[in-house]
């Protein structure tokens, strides 16, 4: 039996950092496991230009420990008025490494998204001719759609004619949660790829119901039904290439989390490599993280591997009940349980 594994460094390819004292608290278990993420830009107001993500890098080399090496990459939040100039610019500039679509009211801090993707075809043509990755989160907002069905019928409203009319983008299809998506990626060229959140391949839907309402089981996309959590898992552990990390850590202070209208968002980032570590380990798929944690994004993205490693091993871990952060504790996922493996050498 494998007791300890050495890998690359990886990287979270889905995070929210947050700002002010959220951002002071959570950037550091972050920074501690990753040596680069991808920062979701749904802020209040959001990200929407280069100046704005300019600005919202330095309040996170800020917020970090002494002597991290960790590189934020910024993203655009889109809305229907998007600037193709600005974005293009941007990212030309090093400031945006992707742009993020969320269909409006889709998900947390979403109010000022894309209404219908038709707004941003002109941002959406530029970022193909540059070959700046858009980041999709795949739902519809449809109150008559079922909320289990929403990933699978933005495939079949929104990604598969986005894909024909603009075959050459690079899209990320964000924290996918179902079968339909493991589907639709696979079928794609190796331009569209998708992250997977340790929570998704940890709990599916029962869990938000367990004994009573678990409010910090539930996130967005919403956890399906069990044979989507192993499509997943198939998924992350195959080995292809298109499937790497993103935690979608999101975190949300207790009372936003306990409320009568909680918050959608799972605070994984504390015990992310951990849990994702547990999921190789079940699936006897240990040789396979590296991959999955540390390479596949890096060649999505174009950007180079990471040199350092980290080492877990396997001994027992239990996640404490609450993390005390700025102002007020916050729920890691898996609070109160035990995890069969742990960072030893970050
Ligand atoms: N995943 C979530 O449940 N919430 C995210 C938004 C998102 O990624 O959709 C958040 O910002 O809280
Ligand atoms: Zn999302
Ligand atoms: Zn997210």
């Amino acid at each position: 039996m494998t007791d300890t594994i050495t890998i690359r460094r990886p990287d979270d390819w889905h995070v929210h950092l947050r700002d002010g004292a959220m951002l002071e608290a959570v950037a550091p278990f972050t920074a501690r496991q990753f040596a680069r993420a991808i920062i979701m830009p749904n802020l209040s107001p959001p990200v929407t230009s280069a100046a704005s993500a300019a600005v919202y890098r330095e309040r996170i080399m800020a917020a970090l420990p002494g002597g991290s090496a960790f590189t934020p990459l910024m993203t655009c939040y889109l809305t229907d008025d998007a600037d193709a100039d600005d974005i293009a610019k941007g990212h030309a500039d090093g400031i945006f490494t992707a742009a993020k679509l969320y269909p409006a009211n889709a998900t947390t801090n979403s109010a000022h998204g894309v209404t219908d993707v038709a707004h941003i075809m002109p941002v959406l043509e530029r970022m193909q001719d540059i070959g700046m990755p858009l980041l999709v989160h795949g739902e519809v907002t449809d109150s008559e759609i079922d909320i289990f069905d929403r990933e699978a019928v933005f495939i079949e409203r929104i990604m598969d004619g986005l894909i024909r009319a603009l075959p050459d983008l690079k899209i990320v299809f964000e924290h996918i949660t179902t079968e339909q998506a493991v589907q639709f990626v696979d079928s794609c060229g190796p331009n569209v790829g998708a992250t997977i959140t340790p929570h998704h391949l940890h709990i599916n839907r029962n869990a938000m119901f367990s004994g009573g309402i678990r409010p910090h089981a539930y996130c967005l996309p919403v956890a399906k039904r069990e044979l989507h959590r192993l499509a997943l898992r198939k998924a992350a552990t195959s080995g292809s290439a298109k499937y790497f990390l993103g935690t979608d850590s999101a975190p949300h202070e207790v009372h936003a989390k306990e409320s009568a209208c909680g918050c959608a968002g799972i605070f994984n980032a504390p015990y992310a490599l951990e849990s994702y570590a547990a999921v190789f380990d079940e699936e006897a798929a240990l040789d396979r993280m590296e991959a999955f944690a540390s390479v596949h994004g890096p060649n999505f993205y174009g950007l180079p591997l990471n040199e350092e490693r980290v080492t877990l091993e396997r001994t027992s871990l239990t996640v404490p009940n609450s993390l005390e952060a700025v102002g007020s504790a916050l729920v890691p996922f898996h609070a109160g349980s035990e995890l069969g493996w742990r960072v030893v050498q970050a």
